[in-house]
């Protein structure tokens, strides 16, 4: 973790595991089966960040090519009325839930609980791992305060020979605090690839300077296993100690390819949480703008909330 700024768990909870599993065949059936004209309906609408959002909309990585994805981001938090239209979260939805997913929230909310108390866990051990509090973490993100968090039904679709750009989804490094990513099987959902941190850049924007001779590693798609993420807000909150991991996902190289999904859970402390480094935590005592570790020197700016830091980092994500 303080190395590369991730970790692969290979037992997370058999629950958890088999709800990612009726969420994939949710999630396929959704962006290969539902309509054009249903998706529309559900787009999403800035500045909100909950909807569908079609091919071409996002761009990870701020220099490089547009993604080459189709996704559809649900918001989590009980109180914020922010979500598709899932009674569970919102007593006021802002978004229309789309009809082939209208009869999964109770899976959607299952899912979000089950990923919800594992980042939980970690971050009880990473606040005492540090000698703070058991709770320092947690209670920053209490669930039913309104938050950032997000969950992200991601695919991209098949692929032939050629097609450029190769880049299904640019260098980036996520934004918030952990994220978890649920990849499938199989040769057409390979194509993760994480930066070792070492060779990083240190220009702390991401993009191409992040890639500058850097070496990327493969991360195999293997369903029983949950990738671990540490976010921008959290290398900055930790001084560098946990870097956030520079990631993207390619094409694989075959003559052609199917369609990859992946889910992925964004956790962000509670909106108005006020941010603070926290001191004297650094790994290694050099390196980083923040004061120590092996990140890119993410900061915030001392007494800003959670919701401030992810309106600016969204203002690059959308074309
Ligand atoms: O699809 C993936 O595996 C990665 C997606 C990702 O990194 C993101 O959306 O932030
Ligand atoms: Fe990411």
């Amino acid at each position: 973790m303080e190395a590369h700024g991730f970790l692969q768990l290979s037992h997370p909870s058999p629950l958890l595991l088999s709800l990612a599993g009726k969420l994939f065949a949710a999630s396929r059936h959704f962006f290969e089966d539902e309509s054009a004209g249903e998706k529309e309906r559900c787009r999403r609408v800035p500045p909100a960040n909950s909807g569908w959002v079609g091919q071409g909309v996002e761009k990870l990585d701020a220099k490089g090519s547009d993604d080459l994805k189709e996704c559809g981001c649900l918001y989590t938090t009980l109180a914020s009325g922010r979500a598709f239209n899932i009674k569970v979260f919102t007593e006021e939805p802002k978004q229309p839930m789309p009809s082939l997913l209208a009869g999964e929230t109770e899976l959607i909310a299952d899912f979000i609980a089950a990923c919800h108390s594992l980042c939980m866990g970690l971050l009880e051990g990473m606040a005492l791992s540090l000698s703070l509090p058991k709770d320092y973490f947690t209670s920053r993100h209490a669930p039913q305060d309104p938050a950032g968090t997000a969950l992200r039904l991601l695919y991209y679709p098949p692929t032939t020979t050629g097609s450029a750009p190769l880049v299904r989804a640019g260098a980036h490094s996520d934004y918030g605090s952990l994220t978890l990513l649920f990849q499938q099987e199989g040769a057409s959902a390979s194509g993760l690839q994480v930066l070792l941190p070492s060779s990083s850049s240190a220009d702390g924007k991401g993009g191409e300077g992040m890639q500058q001779g850097g070496e990327w590693l493969d991360v195999p798609a293997a369903p029983d296993r949950v990738l671990v993420n540490i976010g921008d807000l959290m290398e900055a909150w930790t001084a560098g100690r946990w870097p956030s991991t520079v990631h993207r996902v390619l094409v694989p190289p075959h003559t052609s390819t199917g369609a990859r999904l992946s889910i992925a859970y964004f956790l962000h402390p509670a909106d108005d949480v006020r941010l603070h480094r926290i001191g004297g935590v650094a790994a290694h005592g050099e390196g980083g703008a923040a004061g120590g570790g092996s990140g890119r020197g993410r900061v915030f700016e001392e007494g800003m909330t959670s919701a401030e830091w992810l309106k600016e980092r969204f203002r690059a994500t959308y074309i």
